[in-house]
């Protein structure tokens, strides 16, 4: 057993989201990654976070981040089973141990459930809501119904007119699935309508383990069993095609205006800055996940008994989160790249995506290639001209949306854009100060994208 409780090298700050309701919800959408968890607790029949646990959490958490802002993230299941009284304790206990430090609140919700008061609370306490939605109805619905199968849209969006009522403040997250992955531009065009101005388009990669007796059926890629991916899963190639359709839009129309997650982390790449998304970072492991009772996992993505790093009654947080197995967890993400990766020319803003969804074959025949990699290889690549523009924009001191114009003017002319080379991170520290700027402003580097 590992020793838990001797913490390496502290970062200032991690992420951890808690899930107060476990796993229980009113939805049932078949491609919950969640739902299933309830077959690691068999023996509990109350999933509402106690007391105790939820003062221990925000004690804690407040307490071990060493930054003046301290984020909670509320998730589930469906965290608004809990009901609004719930979430004034959580605030009322946010400030009473806040000492000093700014705390906000983010809150995923299915959204059926909202009403006015849910809608005052979140806009009075200052709360951001994530709200998930697949799209229109026709989208949406085939996934994500109640337990009676009845599609969950019309709720959705009676819950939405709540957080506009009130004011709070939300974002989208859709994920991308064997469905909606054919139509990018109804979804995005769907999102702009009723009001989202940033997006989350998360990708879903599931397989299911052959052996219908394992406990939990959607398996991580250590399990050793047969497993085959699920059939709402996105397709690998797909999921590029369809960021890139929706970036085509958004370049032309949005920028400034509308946000997309993948987007703005790309561009941070382009700036020759560590992508701020744990899936594209070189290692991760900042981002935890606490369960109902206390328990906590190395990630959202990985509660599996083998993946419980211990509870927070009996283990002070911080211990977990800098523990041994936690830094492994996270360095592994760069120390199992493929080589396919390491070779890769955009792996300075891809990094080998999720770990989790490395469940594929590399061109020289590697396990652990990521499923998404033909998706990503082309979305990067699809994006990389605009991307140095508005990189090159942004050095400049320049708005970024200019590249709306850039791009109008060149589909006008009619002309093909033939991309300067890219400039990666790597590129950068070769290229001389005196040189011209790979991005092909004509100036010197050291007057263009290198300048101090
Ligand atoms: C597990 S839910 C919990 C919060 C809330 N019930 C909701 O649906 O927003 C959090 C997010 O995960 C997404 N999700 C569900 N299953 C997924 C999967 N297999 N892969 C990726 N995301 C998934 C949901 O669509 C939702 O946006
Ligand atoms: S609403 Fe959220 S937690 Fe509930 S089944 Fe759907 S994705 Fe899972
Ligand atoms: S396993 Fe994936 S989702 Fe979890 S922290 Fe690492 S990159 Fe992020
Ligand atoms: S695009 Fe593919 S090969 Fe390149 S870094 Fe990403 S996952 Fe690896």
């Amino acid at each position: 057993m590992e020793d838990l409780t001797r913490p390496t090298q502290r970062p200032k700050a991690f992420h951890i989201m808690s899930k107060p309701m476990g796993p229980i919800c009113n939805l049932d959408c078949t491609y919950c990654y969640y739902l299933e968890k309830e077959n690691l607790y068999s023996k509990t029949d109350k999933f509402r976070m106690s007391g105790p646990v939820l003062e221990e959490y925000i004690r804690q958490n407040i307490e071990s981040q060493e930054v003046p802002v301290v984020e909670f993230a509320w998730q589930g299941g469906e965290p608004t089973l809990l009901g609004v009284d719930y979430f004034r304790k959580v605030v009322e206990l946010q400030k009473k141990y806040a000492n000093g430090k700014q705390i906000t609140n983010a809150f995923q919700t299915n959204g059926t459930l909202l009403n006015d008061e849910w809608g005052e609370f979140f806009a009075k306490e200052q709360f951001l809501i994530g709200l998930s939605v697949d799209g229109p109805e026709e989208l949406h619905d085939p996934f994500r119904y109640n337990k009676g199968g009845k599609g969950s849209f019309e709720q959705v969006m009676r819950g939405l007119g709540y957080l506009k009522k009130h004011g709070a403040e939300f974002n989208t997250l859709t994920v991308v699935n064997s469905l909606n992955q054919e139509h990018p531009l109804k979804v995005y065009n769907f999102l702009k309508e009723i009001g989202s101005t940033f997006m989350q388009f998360i990708p879903i990669v599931e397989r299911i383990a052959d052996d219908a007796e394992v406990d939990l059926q959607l398996v991580n890629p250590t399990y050793k069993g047969g497993a085959r991916v699920a059939e709402w899963s996105v397709d690998g190639k797909q999921y590029g095609v369809f960021l890139s359709k929706i970036f085509d839009e958004w370049v032309r129309k949005d920028v400034g205006k509308h946000f997309v997650q993948i987007v703005d982390i790309a561009l941070s790449g382009w700036l020759g800055m560590e992508p701020p998304l744990c899936i594209f970072k070189k290692d991760c492991g900042e981002a935890l996940v606490m369960e109902h009772n206390g328990d906590v996992y190395s990630c959202d993505h990985f509660v599996y008994p083998e993946y419980k790093l211990g509870n927070i009654l009996e283990r002070p947080l911080h211990s977990m989160v800098w523990s041994k197995p936690q830094k492994r967890f996270g360095e592994d993400k760069s120390a199992t790249l493929t080589r396919q990766c390491q070779d890769c020319e955009v792996r300075f803003v891809c990094n080998g995506g999720c770990p989790k969804n490395r469940v594929g074959k590399s061109i020289h025949d590697e396990f652990g290639q990521n499923y998404l990699c033909e998706g990503y290889y082309h979305f990067f690549k699809h994006i990389d001209p605009y991307m140095r523009f508005m990189a090159n924009e942004l050095r400049n001191e320049r708005p970024p949306a200019n590249v709306m114009e850039w791009v109008r003017a060149q589909d006008q002319s009619n002309t093909t854009f033939i991309p300067p080379k890219p400039k990666q991170e790597g590129q950068a520290r070769a290229i001389g100060r005196n040189s011209s700027c790979p991005c092909g402003s004509g100036k010197r580097y050291k007057r263009c994208c290198g300048k101090k």
